[in-house]
């Protein structure tokens, strides 16, 4: 057993530098909305249609409930599938399947946000986020802010994109200042850029092409790369960039979640994935800033591809995923007094007393056994 002086040493050195276990987590029950959209043609990978089932066969549904909170199943999108159109620009032929379902997603985001509830959509591709994010605007009447976690920017245009993929071009649909950059597009109509490129910032960039570089220089976007994430650790870098995308603290915060922002040995499970990307701490850690700040409404989780790579890399994918998800939704890796407990001050009576965690001498008289 340590000696009565290390242990109380230990004690004052965790309190002074304010770790998780001496500062207790409030854990805060929430509403929360989960939809799925099983969405796949945003790129050429069949399976990633399959990530919303696969989520809630493996208990996401549960494991939320288990954090405490009032949890409800929108269920999915209804798939379409109307065909290529040849009125549009050859490289969003697909576009007509993504109109319909981001205007389907869009509405139930707002449908589940009238609910009083934060919604938690599980792709599907990234470009389901035009569906996602556009609802979080509406319901929260254009006063949001977005973070865009990815080894990508995704924020090509139909004339800039190499790939034609449209799951490379959510962003530049959601910014107004890009939508001078975008010819008519049948089937959008209900959609209209109202973010600003000043409330988006990027963390975990490392693939980023040409046209989108020029963009995101010449607007000044807030884009924090892996390199930043070396120079300056994952808490500085996920501050700053909350700080400069919601000075005010008085937006709604939309986390969009590309999987491929992880390492691809974090989550190999996924179409683009790129090496050198965030381990699963830094995503996790990204995800526990955002919910300590209170501002999180919406959270996408997309790009997990259950057909991608052997049973081990999918069921290392899957589980990479719902730590992020928890995080986001208050999962504490210090652990938290669940209400029930803080109802119980005899409960450490044994252990700590409480009246007075350390005498005169600056001692701790708690007794750790
Ligand atoms: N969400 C994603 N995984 N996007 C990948 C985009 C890759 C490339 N920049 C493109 O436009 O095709
Ligand atoms: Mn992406
Ligand atoms: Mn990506």
């Amino acid at each position: 057993m340590k000696s009565m002086t290390s242990v109380r040493a230990t004690f004052t050195t965790l309190r002074k530098f304010g770790t998780a276990s001496t500062d207790r987590r409030k854990h805060e029950s929430s509403r929360i909305g989960i939809i799925g959209v099983p969405f796949h043609k945003g790129q050429s990978n069949i399976g990633v249609e399959e990530a919303p089932s696969t989520l809630r066969e493996i208990g996401l549904v549960k494991d939320m409930i288990a954090l405490g909170h009032n949890v409800k199943d929108f269920g999915d999108t209804v798939s379409t599938d109307q065909g290529i159109r040849h009125d549009v620009p050859d490289k969003i032929k697909r576009l007509p399947d993504l109109a319909l379902t981001c205007h389907q997603l869009s509405t139930m985001v707002q449908t589940v946000m009238s609910d009083q509830r934060k919604v938690l959509t599980i792709g599907g591709d990234h470009s389901i986020a035009l569906g996602s994010v556009d609802g979080h605007v509406q319901a929260k009447n254009g006063e949001v802010c977005l973070l865009w976690v990815d080894a990508h920017a995704d924020l090509n245009t139909a004339n800039t994109s190499d790939s034609g993929h449209m799951h490379g071009m959510p962003v530049s649909l959601l910014v107004k200042e890009l939508a001078d950059y975008w010819p008519y597009l049948p089937g959008l109509d209900w959609q209209t850029p109202r973010l600003s490129v000043q409330n988006l910032a990027y963390i975990g960039l490392r693939s980023v092409d040409n046209y989108e570089r020029l963009v995101i220089e010449r607007f000044g976007v807030s884009a924090f790369g892996m390199e930043d994430i070396e120079k300056y650790g994952i808490h500085a870098v996920t501050t700053l960039a909350l700080e400069k995308i919601n000075p005010n603290g008085n937006k709604s915060l939309h986390v969009s979640f590309d999987i491929d922002s992880l390492d691809t040995l974090e989550a190999p499970s996924t179409g683009t994935s790129v090496r050198g990307g965030l381990t699963l701490r830094e995503g996790v850690h990204i995800m526990e800033i955002a919910h300590r700040t209170g501002w999180l409404g919406a959270m996408d989780m997309v790009e997990i591809n259950p057909r991608i790579g052997n049973s081990l890399q999918v069921k290392t994918t899957l589980e990479a995923a719902t730590h992020v998800i928890k995080a986001a939704f208050g999962f504490s890796r210090s652990g938290h007094v669940p209400p029930h407990l803080e109802r119980m001050p005899g409960y450490y009576a044994p252990l700590v007393n409480t009246d007075n965690a350390s005498t005169q001498d600056g001692t701790s008289n708690m007794v750790i056994v």
